[in-house]
């Protein structure tokens, strides 16, 4: 956590990061195009294991002119997010847009993937997902305190 503020600048002082989500992906599983919501605004940090994927970003469905538009015509654009990498979402991305990731087995790599470039990949290049974890860490302002919430369901040892 602490590698990811100084070396990003992505989070303030008052804004560390406190909370990680841990998702598994196996092949074939994604996450439907959804916004994270103004509890973690307007900073969310991901690190990908064991597989790549690709993070897709759609127009937000509430968008002027685009509620009669499909999930695919609203489509613009997705990162490659390799194996071992950190990607930061912030701002309008996080707050205007939508992100998800297919329910594939296979990523064929096209000219919607921005970061192409910077990766050793090339275009057209077929990749079989594996095993995915992520570890999505962001900033909320109000926490449980884990261990206060325990000792509300029994005698909580010190
Ligand atoms: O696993 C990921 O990279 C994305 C997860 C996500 O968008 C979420 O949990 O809200
Ligand atoms: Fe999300």
């Amino acid at each position: 956590m602490d590698r990811i503020t100084e070396s990003t600048g992505a989070f303030t002082a008052t804004t560390q990061p406190n909370h990680c989500l841990v998702n598994e992906y196996r092949p074939g599983q994604g996450i439907m195009p959804h916004e994270d919501g103004n509890m973690f605004y307007p900073t969310v940090s991901t690190i990908t294991l064991g597989s790549h994927t690709v993070l897709d970003f759609y127009k937000h469905i509430n968008d002027e002119d685009c509620d009669t538009l499909s999930v695919e015509d609203r489509h613009i654009g997705s990162v490659l997010l390799e194996r071992r990498s950190l990607v930061l979402v912030q701002d309008s991305m996080y707050k205007t847009h939508l992100h998800g990731i297919k329910e594939v087995a296979c990523d064929t790599l096209s000219q919607s993937i921005a970061n192409l470039d910077h990766t050793e990949h090339s275009l057209g290049d077929q990749l079989p997902r594996d095993t995915r974890v992520s570890l999505t860490i962001r900033h909320v302002n109000k926490t449980t305190n884990i261990s206060k919430s325990i000792s509300l369901f029994g005698k909580h040892k010190k």
